[in-house]
């Protein structure tokens, strides 16, 4: 027992350390006093310390409204990330001849490769956050299986199913497609030849021409003699696709996964798979000695973007008590401290709302039941976070992703209707500064551009004329003088205006003293700002108010809270 002990004070011990050297550079004088207390709250005889004087003491376990330093763990969370992918290449076909007693030459029996594996992507709900995916970095489909003799055709190579969060931006960074390059350089070889005879080279200087093996595209009978090919000649051998090809979505990607999918998308199918030598069987040559190799896969390099992070954004300065308030709705544990930026990147945690029987008590807009929202906890704003100060643009960001805001006020930290307008001051400063960037390449590029509906039936468009080798050979073109430059990073993702989303105030802390006048005065200023007497906080006359509230809670207690889920789901309706 004593050593598992040890090693747990031992690893906690420099935690400890950092976090007073946090707690006096960041805490004034009267808070930094705090800091010892809350940690002393990790013993139980000390725990209900400050609850002593609430009635729901006994009742409910507050203990995961303030925990101890030691109860949070840590979410790794990642928005953003770039993923390369290699769709499985094909296996090689197989150069065989059957061998049986009394046939002395038996006809050519080479089996197919198999195709190479392709990559699927889906949204799932229940994840939120793109961290494994980013922590794979590269996704290799299998490779197909070589075919053998006696026809056996080679095994399919294994696909890849990505699993994404609901609300991923795909889009695309870089392709190489050994298929559409192969087509382009022979279509560069056909103009070359044209050019040729349009000169007046004469036809039969050019058929006497020697043309090498093709190494890449052949696979030639172990035992036989390179020399045995000189005479040999190979056909035109066209760059093949596999028919599930036609799903993939046109290049360069641009997909908006908003919703959840019921079956997989393909992204890129594997190459296809080598023909075995009887596939050349010719009446001039019953035996060839020679097979097709498979086609390689495509590589993407795609972007990953969550653009919706959750239903609820809360927005609040440090210390305000969103994490608490977070963890009052649900299960979430993110860490609360009695110190300035406790939370560091975001947190999600789901609301479940439903008659404890596993029905849905609300009906949303699209007719689909609901019964769980989704908040995330964003780390505090400070002034001038549209500047970068503070954690700074990155969290800002988040909040353009959250369809309705929360701006947790704190009743006991000064006037709340000032707070509330610097933080939707520090909201229109950052959308301004975002809006004013200068457009990026990509963006004067919609032709490849499709909206990726998941519920509709029909595929997406193919790409036109794939099958047409001049054809396909010159959209090849395009796409490889669209990637000779690279395309750097992206255009951020285009967001309503966060002054049109709707919004509420969550007015916390109301158990500690004098804040009750600071909440009337908000409730007022709301209801001002319904009425159109007072003018919406964000500055703009079209800001939403439609239905604009402060809700007063204190979520240490868990008290009030439960107003929180209804308005909420009103607001989704
Ligand atoms: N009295 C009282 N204290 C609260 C309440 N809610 C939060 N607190 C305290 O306020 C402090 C800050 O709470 P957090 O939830 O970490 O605040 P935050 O807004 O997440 O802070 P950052 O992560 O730094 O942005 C903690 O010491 C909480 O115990 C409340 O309703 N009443
Ligand atoms: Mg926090």
């Amino acid at each position: 027992m004593a050593s598992p002990r040890g090693c747990q004070l031992l690893s906690l011990r420099p935690l400890g350390a950092r976090r007073l050297v946090y707690s006096q550079l960041l805490l004034p004088q009267t808070l930094r006093a705090a800091v010892p207390w809350s940690r002393r709250q990790s013993t139980q005889s000390d725990a209900p310390r400050f609850n002593n004087t609430s009635p729901h003491n006994d009742s409910q376990d507050l203990s995961h409204l303030n925990p101890s330093p030691e109860d949070y763990s840590r979410f790794i969370f990642q928005d953003k990330c770039s993923v390369t992918m290699y769709a499985g290449s094909g296996g090689h076909g197989c150069v065989s001849f059957l061998r049986e007693k009394y046939i002395e030459e038996g006809p050519a029996n080479g089996g197919d490769g198999g195709s190479g594996g392709g990559i699927y992507i889906q949204t799932v709900e229940g994840l939120t956050s793109l961290h494994k995916l980013a922590r794979r970095g590269v996704v290799k489909a299998g490779r197909g299986k070589n075919g053998q003799g006696k026809s056996r055709g080679g095994l399919r190579g294994d696909d890849i199913l990505i699993q994404v969060p609901i609300g991923t931006v795909i889009r695309e960074i870089e392709r190489h497609d050994p298929v559409a390059e192969e087509n382009a350089r022979r279509r560069r070889a056909y103009l070359e030849q044209q050019a040729q005879e349009s000169e007046g080279v004469e036809e039969g200087e050019e058929g006497a021409a020697f043309t090498p093996i093709r190494h890449d595209r052949w696979v030639l009978y172990p035992g036989a003699n390179p020399s045995d090919f000189l005479t040999v000649k190979f056909p035109r051998l066209k760059p093949r696709r596999q028919a599930i090809a036609a799903m993939e979505p046109k290049a360069p990607i641009y997909l908006d996964l908003s919703e959840r999918m019921d079956k997989p998308l393909l992204l890129a199918a594997g190459g296809a798979g080598g023909l075995g030598n009887p596939a050349f069987a010719t009446r001039d040559m019953g035996r060839p000695r020679f097979a097709s190799r498979g086609e390689g896969g495509t590589m993407l390099q795609l972007d990953f973007e969550l653009k919706l992070l959750a239903d609820v954004g809360l927005v609040g300065k440090p210390n305000a008590g969103k994490s608490t308030l977070l963890r009052s709705l649900t299960n979430s544990r993110t860490r609360i401290g009695n110190w300035e930026f406790t939370t560091l990147s975001p947190h999600i945690g789901t609301v479940i709302v439903d008659d404890h029987k596993g029905r849905p008590m609300v009906e949303s807009k699209g007719k689909v039941h609901r019964n769980n929202f989704t908040i995330a906890d964003i780390p505090g704003l400070v002034e001038d976070a549209h500047l970068d100060r503070g954690l700074g643009h990155g969290f800002l960001r988040h909040i353009d992703r959250a369809g309705i805001l929360a701006f947790v006020l704190d009743l006991s930290a000064g006037d709340p209707v000032q707070e509330l307008k610097k933080l939707w001051h520090e909201l229109g400063e950052y959308e301004r500064l975002r809006d004013n960037e200068p457009p990026k390449p990509l963006e004067e590029e919609p032709e490849g551009v499709i909206d990726w509906n998941p519920s509709s039936t029909g595929l997406p468009e193919l790409e036109e004329g794939r099958n047409s080798p001049l054809e396909t050979a010159a959209d090849s073109h395009a796409i490889h003088h669209q990637f000779d430059k690279p395309i750097g990073s992206l255009p951020p993702l285009a967001m309503p205006p966060v002054h049109t989303k709707p919004w509420f105030v969550v007015a916390t802390k109301a158990d500690l003293e004098h804040t009750q006048e600071q909440y009337r005065a908000l409730q007022e200023y709301l209801s001002a700002v319904q009425n159109g007497t007072a003018d919406h906080p964000s500055g703009h006359a079209d800001g939403w108010k439609q239905k604009v509230t402060a809700v007063p809670v204190s979520a240490m207690r868990g008290e009030g809270v439960s107003r929180i889920p209804k308005l909420v789901m009103e607001l989704l309706n």
